[in-house]
């Protein structure tokens, strides 16, 4: 694995004796995205807060090896966030307040990068207050890449975005872990983050239940086969008598064991006369396998 740039151990964290972190652990490999998922208070943003500085918890946090201290944090030079909402003057133009954080000579060129990168030149000079909540969230967003970061922490960085803004910044992300940054990502849209991430870390009331690559996880999901036939109401019932698993739904969607042959389930249905017209393949969605990972646990 590439040497990590983050490195979390055994954080704790309570809030009027409830523990909200329990003994988390994982790291963010150098020019990986590593994804940050969970449902509603499971524990990502104290993590990516505590990470920050921001709140004070128990355990061992190191940002390209220097370790991470509540009152005294230099190393946060090397890092860009954005947490939660993004806040703006709301009386300075876009680019003043991105020109209030930019350091260095090359500062106004690196404005103008990031403020392409994420086609915000057409309202970067009004007035921040007439912002939307997409173009306050890709100002947030542009703060947090000002300064050349090696690490980004990114909170549903996704929020408010509509389509379009939503490609231009996952091609930036991909753009920017090219040139060899290091992304930790919450997102609630995990079709998003199946585009995005390298690896995964789940996390579950607090604590971390799974910590895999996109790769690996997304190979043990299920598949599905889509059957089309001239009477689907007893395609289903054909094979569901013959042992198959049909999924609740208006159409015939079949789940595949590895064990199954696409073969042999048709052979099922044209041996009771039922004609077949068209036949697809469905693989399950980052989506149904973290609900899948997250019921299982909850059991
Ligand atoms: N300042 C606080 N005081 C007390 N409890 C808090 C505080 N901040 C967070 N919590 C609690 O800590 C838990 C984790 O919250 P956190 O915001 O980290 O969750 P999350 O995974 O980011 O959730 P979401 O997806 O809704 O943003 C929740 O139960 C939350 O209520």
């Amino acid at each position: 694995m590439a040497d990590a740039i983050l490195t979390v151990n055994h954080l704790n964290k309570s809030y009027r004796h409830q523990p909200v972190l329990r003994d988390v652990s994982f790291e963010c490999a150098q020019g990986h995205i590593v994804g940050l998922v969970g449902a509603n208070g499971a524990g990502k943003t104290t993590i990516m807060k505590a990470v920050l500085g921001l709140i004070k918890a128990d355990g061992d946090i190191r940002i390209t090896g220097t370790t991470m201290q509540f009152d005294h944090h230099p190393i946060l030079t090397v890092v860009g966030a954005l947490i939660e909402y993004p806040s703006s003057y709301p009386y300075m133009s876009g680019w003043d307040n991105l020109r209030l954080f930019a350091d260095g000579l090359d500062a106004q060129a690196r404005i103008s990068t990031v403020v392409s990168a994420l086609n915000m030149s057409s309202y970067i000079h009004q007035k921040a207050r007439h912002y939307s909540l997409g173009m306050k969230q890709k100002l947030g967003v542009a703060l947090a890449f000002l300064n050349k970061p090696q690490l980004v922490i990114l909170d549903e960085p996704m929020n408010g975005l509509d389509p379009q803004g939503t490609k231009e910044l996952r091609d930036f992300i991909l753009k920017e872990k090219q040139a060899g940054v290091t992304f930790l990502i919450s997102s609630h849209i995990l079709s998003e983050l199946q585009k995005l991430a390298d690896d995964l870390v789940v996390i579950d009331h607090g604590r971390i239940i799974k910590k895999t690559t996109m790769t690996a996880l997304l190979a043990t999901t299920d598949h599905f086969l889509v059957i089309t036939t001239d009477h689907d109401g007893q395609a289903k019932t054909i094979l569901t008598t013959a042992g198959y698993q049909v999924v609740a739904g208006p159409i015939v969607k079949v789940h595949l064991a590895p064990a199954d042959q696409v073969a042999d389930v048709l052979s099922v249905l044209t041996s009771h006369g039922i004609a077949v017209t068209d036949v697809q393949h469905a693989d399950a969605d980052l989506e149904s396998t973290i609900l899948k990972l997250l019921a299982v646990t909850s059991a």
